[in-house]
C-alpha cells in the first residue's frame, strides 16, 4: 500500500474523497470484475486460458497488458471477463459484486453498461442476459443496504461498433426500458468504426424517446464527437476528451472554442472523462495534462467516471484522489462534479433533482461541516487565550 499523499490546504483526504456522494455515469460491467471472482468463474465454467490463477497477480496482468497506450491493445483485456460472463449465474454475480463495490466506494448512482451481444456463447437469450443482469444489480443493491449503504444502479445496453446488431440492442433497451434499462451505448474500437454506422439504432430510439450515449473522441478525434452528436444525435459523450482539440489556449491565458467546442459547452453536451483510462490508452500524458482540468475551468458539463475499474486499477475515489492531487480540487470541486454527473443522469427529471437535493447536496455539506469543526477545534487548541 502506499501512503497518503499530503494534500495542502483544504483538499479533501482519501477517506472523505471516498465518504462523499459520487455519481458514476461511464464504468463497463465487464471491466469492473473483482479479480478474485474472475479466478472463480473461470473454474466453475472450465474457462483455461486465464494468464494466471493467482488473483493478486491476475489483477495486476489486467493492469499492465491494459497499459498499452492503444485503445485497441486495451480492448484485447475483455476477452478473459466476457468468457468467464456467459452463464446466468456469472451474470448475476459479477452484477451484484458491482453493485457492492460501487456502495462501499460511496457511488450513490451509477448507471454501469455492457453489451450484451458479447454474452450469448453459454446458450443464453438477449432477454436472459439483461434480466440475469439486473437480478445482480437488485441484489447487490439490498446487500448494499444491509451494510448501511444506499446506491441506485441503472443499466445501459452497448452495441459493439465494429458488429452489426445495434438496431437489435436498440430495441432491446427499448423493451426493457422503465425494467432497470436507462439508456444505449455502443462501444469498441473508435477508429475506422464511425458512429453513423449505426444511425439507423440512434433514430429508432429517438423515435421511441430514448437517451443514449456514444463513445466518441477517445481515440479518434473531432469528426467522430461532430457525428456522434449531429449525425446521430448522442445526449452525451462517452470521454468526449477530444474536443480539447478544438480549443485554443493563448499565451496570454485568454481562450478560444471552435465551433464544435462552443456547441458543446453551449448545449450542456456532457462529457464522460475517465482520466485513468485515457492515460492508459494514451488520450492523455499525465493526470496533471488531462484536460479535465481545463474543461472544468471553462463549465463544461464534465462528469468524472472510472470506465474500467478493474483494467485500470481503479475506483471513482481513486480517480477523484489523481484530480485532487493534480488540480488541487477540492469537495466544492468534488460536489460540482457529482452535480453534474446526476443531472445528466438519464433517470426521470424528478429522480435526479431529488438525488441532488436530498442526498448528494447534504453528503457534501455534511462533509464540509466537518472539516470546518476540524480546522476550528484545530486553531483553538493551539492558540493560547487571553485575558
Ligand atoms: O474505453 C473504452 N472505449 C471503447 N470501448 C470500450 C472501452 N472500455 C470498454 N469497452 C468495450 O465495451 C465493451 C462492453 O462493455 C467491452 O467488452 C469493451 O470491448
Ligand atoms: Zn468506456
Amino acid at each position: 500500500m502506499t501512503s497518503q499523499p499530503a494534500r495542502p490546504g483544504n483538499a479533501p483526504g482519501r477517506d472523505q474523497i471516498r465518504r462523499a456522494p459520487k455519481v458514476l455515469l461511464h464504468d463497463h460491467l465487464d471491466g469492473g470484475l473483482r479479480p478474485a471472482t474472475v479466478v472463480d468463474l473461470a473454474r466453475a465454467t472450465g474457462y483455461d486460458r486465464l494468464p494466471t490463477t493467482d488473483p493478486e497477480k491476475l489483477g495486476l496482468w489486467f493492469r499492465e497488458a491494459a497499459d498499452s497506450g492503444s485503445l485497441e491493445r486495451y480492448l484485447e483485456t475483455f476477452s478473459h471477463t466476457v468468457a468467464v460472463m456467459q452463464t446466468r449465474d456469472a451474470l448475476v454475480r459479477v452484477a451484484r459484486e458491482c453493485a457492492e463495490d460501487l456502495a462501499a466506494d460511496g457511488v450513490v448512482y451509477a448507471e454501469v453498461r455492457y453489451a450484451p451481444e458479447q454474452h450469448l456463447e453459454g446458450g443464453l437469450s438477449l432477454e436472459e442476459v439483461v434480466e440475469a443482469v439486473d437480478e445482480g444489480f437488485r441484489e447487490g443493491e439490498r446487500a448494499a443496504l444491509a451494510a448501511g449503504r444506499r446506491v441506485r444502479i441503472g443499466a445501459l445496453l452497448t452495441a459493439m461498433r465494429h458488429a452489426a446488431r445495434s438496431l437489435e440492442i436498440a430495441e432491446l433497451a427499448d423493451r426493457y426500458r422503465d425494467a432497470g434499462v436507462v439508456g444505449f451505448d455502443i462501444a469498441g474500437a473508435e477508429a475506422g468504426h464511425p458512429p453513423t454506422r449505426h444511425l439507423d439504432a440512434f433514430e429508432f430510439l429517438k423515435r421511441a424517446d430514448n437517451h443514449f450515449t456514444i463513445h466518441a473522441g477517445e481515440a479518434f478525434g473531432l469528426p467522430s464527437i461532430w457525428q456522434a452528436l449531429q449525425w446521430c444525435g448522442a445526449d452525451r459523450l462517452g470521454h468526449g476528451v477530444r474536443i480539447i482539440d478544438d480549443i485554443e489556449v493563448h499565451e496570454d491565458g485568454t481562450v478560444a472554442l471552435g465551433r464544435l467546442a462552443a456547441y458543446v459547452r453551449d448545449k450542456r453536451i456532457p462529457l464522460e472523462l475517465c482520466p485513468s483510462s485515457n492515460l492508459q490508452t494514451g488520450a492523455a500524458a499525465s493526470y496533471a495534462e488531462h484536460p479535465i482540468g481545463l474543461l472544468r475551468r471553462l463549465h463544461f458539463r464534465a462528469t468524472v467516471n472510472t470506465d474500467n475499474r478493474l483494467m485500470s486499477h481503479t475506483t471513482l475515489s481513486r480517480e477523484f484522489e489523481h484530480l485532487v492531487d493534480a488540480f488541487g480540487y477540492t469537495l466544492d470541486d468534488m460536489q460540482w462534479f457529482s452535480v453534474n454527473a446526476m443531472k445528466s443522469a438519464f433517470i426521470p427529471f424528478d429522480e435526479r433533482l431529488a438525488m441532488i437535493n436530498d442526498v448528494i447536496k447534504p453528503g457534501y455539506a455534511a462533509l464540509k461541516s466537518e472539516w470546518l469543526f476540524r480546522q476550528t477545534a484545530s486553531t483553538s487548541g493551539s492558540s493560547t487565550p487571553e485575558g
